[in-house]
């Protein structure tokens, strides 16, 4: 009540302040309602040539209202917008932007005193962007362009020129579930040009289309951006590559780029995630390709560099000499649902584990990269990678639900597993000894993914509080984002015992306004922007493979066999079984009390 008491004194203090007041003397602000071209004019005006490319204008003109701020300092101007209603992801872009435009004066208007009016309305915006522009902004310029490598691909040209997203698998269950919504989401217009990835008269007639829906929108030669997004069975992908090669490259020296999107999966194993780089790569720079793995476009995924590098607690307890063990988990309560035929060519190995759950494990593991440039991120990862050591086939439990081979496209004596619990070991300084458990299945009692990591009882144990659990720190990735931390407190009351509580961080709670972007949505602007951090490159693909071949050999050998469990089980018992015998202690009797304000 106070605080809600104490929040409405606060905005009943803004509504009475003189607009500008309390800035500084060279700081005007001015409120600018649904005013996406009133903010171009000006901007442009004032710092002459701001792009507020395509990408833009829909993100400005719904949002409910723009504040933008400008100012000069040492004889710089600048601009900064504020625009309520819009997505973090938006705010950060923007952010970026105007630092590409202006660096300098931005970096002016951050060197302003801490107490600035402006600093604080930047932090507020977000914590990310908050540690984004901490980071960031104070380096230097070649680092900054490389980042943001739109600005280093086109040197001083803006891009301005028409971006057309071309989706190539149109009709297919991703394109309908996935990359549609978060495609209309984002720009709401789509048009639908049929034709066949064979002919070379349907990508003649692609390019045709394009190049006349460019000219309707005025994009000068040589500026126009063009995305395709492969969302295509990668038998294809070489075939259809080859096709945009010699039919779909627009012209691109004043700006524009050809981007392409692969979809996993990238492969089947070592040799053939291979030979499907080798054929991409004689056709397109790997700066051009983009390997999705959706689950890096996951809000609590993203947020994992921010945790564990700006949080000093976590600096110290973040190795074996605190954690137990770390479980990366996937649980669907459904099955393979009209997929059946894909699923049994690939299995939970292939569509879950070796890229969502190592991707995760990557960034749960990996070392803090020098920068957050996506190259020094990805050489982190790649090196977590190879220090992982082979699996051991006693540390695999496999399973397959019951009724899955019912499923006309799935084969009567199929082998393929639809759960797995696989143990990882990565050998280096910080991990030795610390079991990475990563455990996905299907048609099991729930649906979650999540990181779990357990620390080791405490050393002497004066309240025999082992008994009630050990700490454990979870980060669930969904449903329902949130980071808890189970702790032993003393039981509120007159005795002296101990209990079971968390430090509950659930998104809902506390970010009550903040929409939270669909993976895909995010992801696909990180392609328009030119930012490969959360793309998989291509030595980090090789790793993956190298990790799960043998594994998947001898699955397919039938040297290992999976387990049936029945759907809406936990999945098979030697799973937990298994688990156990990494080390890992259930903790029974805590209860979760949900929070209410
Ligand atoms: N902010 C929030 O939303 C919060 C929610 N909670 C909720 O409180 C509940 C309890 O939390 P928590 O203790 O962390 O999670 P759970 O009790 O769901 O699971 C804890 C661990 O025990 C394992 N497990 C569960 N059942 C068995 C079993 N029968 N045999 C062996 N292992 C088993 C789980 O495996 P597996 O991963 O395979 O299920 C998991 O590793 C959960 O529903 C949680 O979501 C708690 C705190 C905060
Ligand atoms: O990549 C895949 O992911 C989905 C699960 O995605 P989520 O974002 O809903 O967790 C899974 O159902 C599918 O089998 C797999 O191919």
């Amino acid at each position: 009540m106070e605080r809600e008491r104490e929040r409405e004194r606060e905005r009943e203090r803004e509504r009475r302040r003189p607009k500008g007041e309390s800035l500084p003397a060279s700081i005007k602000r001015r409120e600018v309602p649904n005013a996406s071209v009133a903010i171009i004019k000006i901007a442009r005006s004032l710092i002459g040539t701001v792009s507020l490319s395509a990408l833009f204008l829909p993100v400005i003109s719904t949002a409910n209202s723009c504040s933008f701020f400008v100012g000069e300092v040492d004889g710089r101007k600048w601009v900064a917008i504020k625009i309520l209603l819009v997505e973090r992801f938006f705010l950060d872009y923007r952010c970026n932007q105007i630092a590409l435009q202006r660096s300098s004066g931005l970096r002016a208007m951050l060197f302003l005193s801490t107490k600035d009016k402006i600093i604080i309305l930047w932090s507020a915006m977000s914590t990310v962007s908050d540690a984004f522009l901490r980071n960031d902004s104070f380096r230097s310029n070649s680092l900054r362009s490389e980042s943001f490598s739109e600005e280093k691909d086109t040197g001083t040209v803006q891009e301005v020129g028409c971006l057309s997203i071309i989706v190539l698998g149109a009709s297919g269950d991703l394109a309908k579930k996935k990359t549609f919504p978060a495609l209309f989401h984002l720009f709401k217009q789509i048009q639908y040009v049929s034709g066949s990835y064979d002919s070379e008269g349907g990508f003649q007639l692609l390019n045709k289309q394009i190049s006349e829906h460019e000219l309707s929108k005025r994009s000068e030669p040589g500026t126009s951006r063009r995305l395709f997004y492969l969302a295509l069975p990668p038998s294809v992908y070489p075939p259809v590559c080859k096709m945009i090669r010699r039919y779909c490259m627009n012209q691109s020296d004043l700006g524009g780029w050809t981007r392409i999107v692969v979809e996993k999966p990238f492969g089947k194993d070592l040799k053939t995630a291979e030979d499907l780089s080798s054929q991409l790569g004689e056709l397109f720079d790997e700066k051009e390709l983009y390997r999705i793995d959706h689950y890096l476009g996951k809000e609590l995924v993203q947020n994992l560099l921010v945790l564990r590098f700006a949080n000093r607690l976590f600096l110290p307890l973040w190795n074996r000499d605190n954690i137990d063990s770390i479980q990366i988990v996937f649980r669907e309560d459904f099955g393979t649902e009209g997929r059946g035929g894909y699923f049994d060519e690939y299995g939970i190995i292939r569509d879950i584990i070796q890229n969502h759950l190592l991707q995760v494990l990557c960034l749960v593991a990996m070392e803090k990269p020098v920068s957050l440039y996506p190259e020094h991120i990805r050489d982190e990862k790649v090196k977590v990678l190879q220090s992982v050591i082979p699996i051991k086939f006693e540390e695999v439990v496999l399973g397959q639900y019951e009724g899955y081979k019912d499923d006309a496209t799935v084969s009567d004596n199929s082998n393929t597993p639809t759960f797995a619990t696989i143990v990882l070991h990565i050998y280096n300084e910080r991990w030795e000894g610390v079991p990475f458990i990563l455990k996905a299945g299907k048609a099991l009692n729930s649906r979650k993914a999540e990181i779990r990591i357990q620390f080791k009882d405490v050393p002497g144990d004066i309240f025999e509080s082992k008994r009630q659990g050990r700490n454990e720190f979870v980060i669930r990735l969904q449903p329902s984002e949130a980071m808890y931390m189970k702790l032993t407190v003393k039981k509120p009351g007159l005795e002296m015992s101990t209990i079971q509580s968390e430090l509950d961080l659930s998104y809902g709670l506390r970010y009550q306004d903040a929409n939270i972007p669909e993976a895909y949505e995010r992801l696909i602007l990180d392609t328009i922007r030119g930012d490969q951090q959360h793309f998989v490159r291509r030595d980090e693909l090789r790793v993956a493979w190298e990790i799960f071949t043998p594994l998947l050999n001898s699955i397919e050998e039938g040297k290992l066999k999976p387990i049936m469990y029945k759907p809406g089980s936990r999945g098979p018992a030697e799973a937990d079984e298994l688990l156990a015998k990494v080390g890992y202690v259930q903790t029974h009797g805590y209860i979760w009390i949900p929070a209410t304000l």
